[in-house]
């Protein structure tokens, strides 16, 4: 995340880091976010590799243990058919992990609530983006969990000319564009977006620019969950 604060901690308590082995220890490498107690949301492009991974749920600073994290195994990774890893302007970024374990929800880790089928927020509406991303361009990952208020970009203005033009898909929402970003490390996570006074998982974090993750008019693009609602409840009752 570019911009924006360390998150109070466990404050969002849907956010996942998922980690990966490498040799005998793990490396936080995605966000994603719980939905239900033994599934998680995540980017398919974060899990198109096949790797030992783990979910950590309730982390706040990924370098230390603070006795809140619970430490689950990947059982299943469901990617989105239509992925296409030499293809990420089609959309279709998204996958589910099915945990081999169900999580014990509390105040330090809770479900996110996902949006109804079809939902497109409006112009600014107020979102957060959160995770443990580079905090600069080129820059390193951040060890607390950060947020960043990143206002919702309309497609009418995300999909125009001198943005994102034709790139950017209906099935995915935009938010930023200013100073604030996400950043490599961010994929995957959640898109936080408040609705009637409460929050919404409203996207999975996707892309930025090549040329700067906080660049000009190239908002932070993700994928729109409530695109993909019939999916994952086909993909979850299996
Ligand atoms: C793996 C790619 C497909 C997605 C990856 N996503 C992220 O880093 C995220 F923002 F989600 F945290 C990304 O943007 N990777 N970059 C490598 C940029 C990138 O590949 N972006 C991109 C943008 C658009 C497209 C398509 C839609 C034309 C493909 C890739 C990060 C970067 C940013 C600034 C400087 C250097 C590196």
């Amino acid at each position: 995340v570019v911009g924006g604060t360390v998150a109070r901690p466990n404050s969002w308590p849907w956010q996942i880091s998922l980690q990966y082995k490498s040799g005998s220890s793990f490396y936080h490498t995605c966000g994603g976010t719980l939905i239900r107690r033994g599934w998680v949301m995540t980017a398919a492009h974060c899990v198109d590799r096949s790797r030992t991974w783990r979910v950590v749920l309730g982390e706040h600073n990924i370098n230390s243990h603070e006795g809140t994290e619970q430490y689950m195994s990947v059982s299943r990774v469901y990617l989105h058919p239509n992925w296409n890893s030499n293809n990420v302007a089609g959309g279709w970024d998204i996958a589910l992990l099915r945990l081999s374990s169900e999580a014990s929800l509390n105040n330090n880790v809770q479900l996110g609530a996902l949006p109804p089928s079809g939902q497109v927020l409006p112009h600014n509406n107020p979102c957060y983006i959160t995770g443990w991303g580079r905090t600069q361009t080129g820059g390193q990952i951040s060890a607390q969990l950060k947020q960043a208020s990143l206002p919702v970009v309309d497609h009418k203005t995300c999909t125009s000319y001198g943005w994102w033009g034709s790139t950017v898909k209906d099935s995915m929402v935009c938010a930023g564009g200013g100073s604030e970003s996400g950043c490599q490390g961010d994929s995957g996570g959640p898109l936080n977006c408040s609705v009637n006074g409460k929050w919404v998982v409203h996207g999975v974090t996707s892309f930025v620019s090549s040329s700067g993750c906080n660049a000009y008019r190239r908002p932070t693009v993700f994928t729109r969950a409530s695109a993909y609602i019939s999916w994952m409840n086909n993909v979850s009752i299996q």
